[in-house]
């Protein structure tokens, strides 16, 4: 199962979340989140990291020219789209050269007509919980509502997700099921990341690379990825 770490900006705690070889790394760019990089987030440390980690930049209703603009300065790999942005935004988007995460907030039903017009211009969809905030809301949603998933596009799970849920979270069988994202339930203040709970939280969920070193761990996932693609 692919992790994705979100709601990062501050360079020690970047480089200890990326030595944990999650698959995703997201910085929110949105300036009315608590997890907004402002000025802290470094060009340069981004742009240095292993292409092994895929750095995803959040955007809630920005213009396709500010996400572009901030795609080509920090070196991002995907965009993550927490408002209202149209498939024809996600399809710009991706004529401009970066992979498009489009999510979706998740209420007491999930319908599934709203998502096919984004099939065919997304390269997966994250489902979160709806609440006051576009995203970061620490709380999950009814997963089971994604039983009746039948679409191409994989998806990350979010919402809520916390260190106490990795026996259900290992056990979760879910169609199109991609991988966990986990943002505010690893944090000890707004964007910093508590390294260790998370490297936990890893080797429970990847038992089998756990025991190997980094290097080896991340070639026994490469294998175990093309197996499964
Ligand atoms: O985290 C934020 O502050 C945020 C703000 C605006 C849009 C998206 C945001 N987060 C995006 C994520 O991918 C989060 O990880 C996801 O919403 C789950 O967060 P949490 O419930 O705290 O685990």
């Amino acid at each position: 199962m692919r992790l994705k770490v979100c709601g990062l900006r501050q360079a020690g705690n970047i480089l200890e979340v990326t030595g944990l070889e999650p698959d995703f790394i997201g910085f929110i760019f949105s300036p009315q989140s608590k997890r907004f990089v402002g000025e802290e987030l470094r060009q340069e440390l981004l742009k240095s990291l292993p292409a092994s980690v895929r750095k995803v930049g959040v955007f809630v209703d920005q213009s396709t020219a500010e996400i572009l603009r901030q795609v080509c300065r920090y070196g991002l790999d995907l965009v993550q789209l927490h408002g209202s942005e149209t498939p024809a935004q996600c399809a710009e988007l991706r004529a401009g050269g970066v992979g498009v995460i489009k999510a979706f907030a998740v209420g007491e039903a999930v319908d599934f007509a709203v998502l096919e017009p984004y099939t065919a211009v997304c390269d997966y969809f994250l489902f979160d919980a709806a609440g006051p905030q576009p995203g970061g809301n620490g709380t999950r949603f009814n997963w089971e509502l994604l039983r009746q998933y039948a679409l191409p596009v994989p998806y990350l799970l979010a919402g809520g997700i916390g260190p106490s849920m990795v026996a259900e979270l290992a056990h979760l069988r879910l169609p199109g099921l991609y991988g966990f994202d986990v943002n505010s339930g690893f944090e000890t203040a707004p964007a910093l990341k508590d390294a260790a709970v998370l490297r936990r939280f890893f080797a429970d969920l990847r038992p089998s690379s756990a025991a190997l070193p980094a290097s080896a761990a991340s070639a026994a996932r490469a294998s175990t990825t093309s197996a499964a693609n």
